[in-house]
């Protein structure tokens, strides 16, 4: 069964948009990313997915059910992390996660220990008593506590030092051996490369790539960098699946997505003094992708 299925998911608040026709589904088990620069819809979406917010038209589905026909129920199977957390400040640590977990009817204090543990978070402080890391790290163990088949992160990792970060990925991919499916949503794709499988690209409220990492990274592009003995011009290697052309320092760089032998040909036509090929990161491609809609 697919975990997450959106079809056609539109949100608009009033006049301005949220999202418009996003539609992609996640598979049970898999760690999905979900990137996008501010604004883009990440937030909207996840909103909507949760019940939070009502879709304009289109629909959202959590394991078959729909998010609003079902809002409540599907409710207890997610673990929710929002991009920004607030709490009754007056409360200690210990109170507000099993006022949390009252919620889901679930005896959770071991694991509230067990987390509470790992993420190095006292449990007995005062929330208004906490650094915005710390806070960040509460938001984690209440989206975590009841053992969430699905669990939904809004821009997890802010606040949280390199250390953490790392604790917080174990975590998440020991949940997800367990069988937790996750949606990571995040503007840093460093992290997004790291963690996820596959990952569904948004800009200004529409989805423009869905793909795996693997095959973003090794089977679609490479990253070509070329020393030339003369000086080098666009034409010389202006063909299809070239993009991303630049110069610098006498160095010559481009993207290419296509059959590496017509580029061979090409690079034998022209004298070199120096050739790399590269995997391109993510945040390369990403820019590509952004340039092209552009
Ligand atoms: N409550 C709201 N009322 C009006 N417009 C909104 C509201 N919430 C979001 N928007 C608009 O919807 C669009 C998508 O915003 P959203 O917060 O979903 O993006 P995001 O990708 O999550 O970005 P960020 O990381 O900055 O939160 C933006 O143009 C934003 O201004």
């Amino acid at each position: 069964m697919r975990a997450i299925e959106l079809n056609r998911l539109t949100k608009m608040y009033g006049k301005s948009r949220g999202i418009i026709d996003v539609s992609f589904s996640v598979e049970e088990g898999e760690i999905f990313g979900f990137i996008g620069p501010n604004g883009a819809g990440k937030s909207t979406t996840i909103r909507t997915m949760l019940g939070l917010i009502y879709p304009t038209s289109g629909s959202a589905s959590i394991f078959g059910k729909d998010c609003v026909a079902h809002g409540t129920e599907i409710k207890r199977h997610i673990g929710y992390l929002p991009s920004e957390v607030f709490y009754y400040d007056n409360m200690r640590v210990k109170e507000l996660l099993k006022y949390s977990a009252s919620f889901y009817g679930k005896d959770c204090s071991k694991r509230m220990r067990e987390l509470a543990d790992v993420m190095e978070l006292d449990l007995n402080k005062r929330i208004d008593d906490l650094s915005l890391g710390n806070k960040k790290k509460v938001g984690i163990v209440q989206g975590l506590l009841h053992e969430p088949k699905l669990i939904i992160l809004d821009e997890p990792t802010s606040g949280l030092d390199p250390l953490m970060q790392q604790r917080f990925f174990d975590l998440l991919q020991e949940e997800n051996r367990k069988g937790a499916t996750i949606l990571f949503s995040s503007h840093i794709l460093s992290e997004v490369q790291r963690l996820c499988d596959r990952v569904a690209i948004i800009k200004e409220g529409r989805l423009i790539a869905l793909e795996k990492i693997s095959s973003l990274k090794e089977n679609t592009y490479k990253k070509f960098k070329v020393e030339t003995k003369e000086k080098a011009s666009r034409d010389m290697f202006a063909m299809e699946g070239v993009t991303e052309w630049k110069e610098e320092d006498g160095v010559v760089s481009f993207l290419f997505k296509g059959n590496v032998n017509e580029m061979v040909h090409r690079l034998a036509s022209v004298e070199l003094s120096n050739l790399w090929v590269e995997e391109p990161d993510l945040e390369e491609i990403f820019m590509h992708f952004y340039v092209k809609e552009d």
